[in-house]
């Protein structure tokens, strides 16, 4: 479903075949991601490069389609990406775009459905915080019932407070990017050793989120402890989305999806869990 959506959005694609053939390439490129690098028939790592060359030559054969004629009406963000590249004035190269255009759509779902489902995980095991997530979305479907309007509105997004926090402890106990890259720009101590230009540092966010001296019990999922904090950006505590200028242009969407998740499980499903 986020896959679809996603994909939708990115290139307007509508079709099912055509959304099917993405998926299922997707899936390979995904399965042999961390393979043997054996580029042989019928390995997963062969299954995986294939699976990319069949997302990548799809995202061209669109780009020349539309260059010939060109779409009316809404535009997508392909149209954007397109606009960009021949407007001659941005450092945006059709490879680059290509290649952020087929990342995207992975970065969209993959790194949503994941959260969404530790999400589950942690709810179904902490009954208490489920019934405080239960409380605020019952709250906001009877004021809605009571105003007569119609689907989540955006100031109810917004008054999603406990919401958000089960979001950010989520993401603070599994976050799924196991590591940030910078380059050494310039000779830098930290605690007394040297970094030197050149090199590459990996930022390993896991170490800040379960740091015993910022949160206490570090291993237990505690939504509250996000109460009076701010959850929208990155520190140096919290980087599930990294943080400064590269931080995620995804964070918004997926605290969105999680949002409009957790309204529709908690508000119209009952659930127990089964050993
Ligand atoms: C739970 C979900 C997600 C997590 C934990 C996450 C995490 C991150 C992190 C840590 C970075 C920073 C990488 C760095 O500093 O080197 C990043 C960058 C980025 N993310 Fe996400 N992301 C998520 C979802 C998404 C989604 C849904 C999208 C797109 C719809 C997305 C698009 C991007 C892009 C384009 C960047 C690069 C930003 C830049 O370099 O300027 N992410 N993400």
């Amino acid at each position: 479903m986020l896959h679809g959506f996603a994909v939708e959005k990115l290139y307007s694609f509508s079709d099912p075949e055509m959304i099917r053939g993405h998926k299922q390439s997707y899936d390979a490129f995904l399965r042999g991601l961390i393979s043997f690098p054996l580029n042989i028939p019928g390995t997963a790592y062969w299954k995986c490069l294939q699976g990319r060359k069949w997302a990548v030559k799809t995202i061209k054969k669109l780009m020349d389609e539309r260059r010939e004629s060109p779409r009316m009406g809404e535009r997508d963000y392909l149209d954007f990406v397109m606009e960009e590249i021949d407007s001659g004035e941005s450092p945006l190269t059709e490879k680059m775009a290509t290649d952020l255009l087929f990342l995207l759509p992975f970065a969209a779902f993959e790194s949503t459905s994941s959260t969404i489902v530790s999400a589950f995980h942690y709810l179904t095991a902490h009954p208490a915080a489920l019934a405080e997530l239960t409380r605020e979305h019952e709250a906001i479907l009877k004021r809605r019932e009571e105003s007569g309007s119609v689907g989540i509105s955006w100031r109810e997004y917004k008054s999603m407070t406990f919401t958000h926090m089960v979001t950010n402890e989520t993401l603070r106990l599994t976050n799924i990017v196991p590591g940030i890259f910078r380059k050494v720009m310039k000779d830098v101590e930290v605690k007394g050793y040297l970094i030197p230009a050149g090199w590459t540092v990996m930022v390993y966010p896991t170490a800040a989120h379960l740091n015993p001296s910022v949160y206490d019990d570090p291993l237990s999922f505690n939504p509250w402890r996000w109460e009076g904090q701010k959850v929208n950006s990155g520190s140096e505590n919290f980087m599930a989305f990294g943080g400064g200028t590269r931080f995620c242009s995804g964070a918004e969407f997926v605290k969105l999806c999680m949002a409009i998740f957790f309204h529709h499980l908690v508000t119209k499903y009952r659930y127990v869990q089964f050993d």
